[in-house]
């Protein structure tokens, strides 16, 4: 007896190989299992098979799907999700032609953040991490990463961390922790950001010894942290133990993505200026490119990363949303499908790949999220929509139905709608 079975799949979206993460061509492949159904037992997948095989399984409880697409829970494999305030003000600074370099310069953007959520206390933060976190799950997302980052004190680092911790423990959403200390250097410092980075570095054993984070990651740019100093910090953590992620190439080419490749980095984020040399080196690498088309969107630049070029040259390519207070302020990691087709020219297959398999790898969650397989989390959503294609199609609405994480129903739609 299964506790559930899911009847009358329209179209089952499952791995078309084992492997991954996936890259060049094979991201292009999808094994699309039509009239499916599925078994779930003890918050796993127990048995994948037709839909007429399905009539001789019994379960405690049926869905019926409907004829409808069920994927993989997604992945959003870039967040920056506990923090305090908002910065709808700067949205007018921007429309004006300041760039978002030059906000920050000026103590706006991710500093005025800062100061907010060192203001927060812990249980502020959790109360709207957890509202931002309830918004992402209903639009499917099953396994996300969060980032701390708009601490930058020892105190307000920990108490960020300690938050996404909790929302992890409370068992609704998996999610991944990054400490990004080096996000920007705060005035404190007076633009030592040596001294910063050295205090950040400082913190690592105690992140260890907490559990805390499972990776780290710092902002390489201009008037940021140089390619050297971000050398040092994932040189520094990975001795600790942890994973490194690095925000490269987001605004200036200036290295940050080959330096992930060569550092074994389990991903580079941004990589908008990315260079030839920086393509190849990751097609050559086990690094992951997360790619934010939505920030570049957000931030109303005409340049997007390039998503096809990467792809075609063999880099294995992830979708995020960057969710932020600043840069892309959005939950919608399926608007981020519509964008990734639209701007950087991915192929459905490819964008389904990238929210889920390649996802769950750049987070190091490959083993248990990202595809439905027997023996993995049953972690699905089935889409008030009839094929795959469908939901980078239409774009800018929530088509998640019904969202389960490990066999329990996160979020459901109260009717179903006709497409
Ligand atoms: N670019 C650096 N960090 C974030 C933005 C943070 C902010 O503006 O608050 C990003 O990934 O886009
Ligand atoms: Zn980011």
């Amino acid at each position: 007896m299964y506790d559930t079975i899911i009847r009358n799949i329209g179209q089952l979206i499952l791995p078309a190989t084992t492997e991954g993460p996936l890259k060049g061509n094979a991201m292009k492949q999808l094994e699309v299992k039509e009239e499916a159904a599925l078994a779930i037992a003890d918050g796993k997948i127990a048995w994948i098979g037709s839909n007429d095989e399905a009539d001789q399984l019994e379960g405690k409880e049926s869905i019926d799907a409907g004829g409808k697409l069920v994927s993989p829970g997604l992945v959003d494999p870039h967040t920056h999700l506990v923090f305090g305030g908002s910065r709808e003000k700067e949205m007018a600074l921007k429309q004006a032609g300041v760039p978002y370099l030059e906000i920050l310069k000026q103590g706006g953007g991710i500093l005025s953040t800062v100061q907010a959520t060192r203001e927060a206390t812990e249980e502020e933060l959790y109360e709207k991490a957890r509202f931002h976190l309830e918004r992402i799950a209903s639009y499917g997302v099953t396994t996300m990463e969060a980032k701390s980052g708009y601490g930058l004190d020892r105190a307000s680092e920990l108490k960020q961390l300690r938050v996404a911790k909790k929302l992890n423990d409370a068992g609704k959403m998996d999610i991944v922790s990054t400490f990004l200390g080096p996000h920007a250097v705060p005035k404190d410092y007076d633009g030592d950001s040596e001294d910063f980075l050295d205090d950040m570095i400082s913190m690592l054993d105690e992140i260890k010894q907490e559990n805390l984070a499972d990776y780290t990651d710092i902002f390489c740019e201009t008037g940021v942290f140089t390619v050297e100093q971000s050398k040092r910090f994932m040189e520094a953590s990975k001795e600790k133990g942890f994973g490194v992620k690095i925000h490269a190439d987001e605004i200036d080419p200036l290295g940050g993505t080959e330096l992930a490749a060569a550092i074994g980095a389990a991903s580079a984020d941004h990589l908008v200026a990315a260079s030839d040399q920086a393509i190849k080196d990751l097609a050559e690498s086990d690094t992951v490119a997360v790619l934010l088309p939505g920030t570049t969107f957000y931030l109303g630049k005409d340049a997007y990363a390039r998503g096809r070029e990467m792809i075609d040259s063999g880099v294995a390519v992830s979708l995020a949303t960057d969710f932020n207070p600043g840069s892309c302020v959005t939950e919608n990691l399926q608007l981020i499908m519509s964008i990734a087709a639209l701007k950087l020219k991915m192929t459905p297959e490819e964008i389904w790949n990238a929210v889920t398999v390649n996802a769950a790898h750049a987070i190091g969650k490959g083993e248990q999220a990202g595809t439905i397989e027997v023996g993995k989390q049953a972690d699905l959503v089935i889409w008030n929509a009839p094929n795959y294609h469908y939901i980078p199609y239409h774009y800018g609405v929530n088509h998640s139905q019904l969202v389960m994480k490990q066999g329990d129903k996160l979020w459901e739609r109260e009717a179903s709608h006709v497409f």
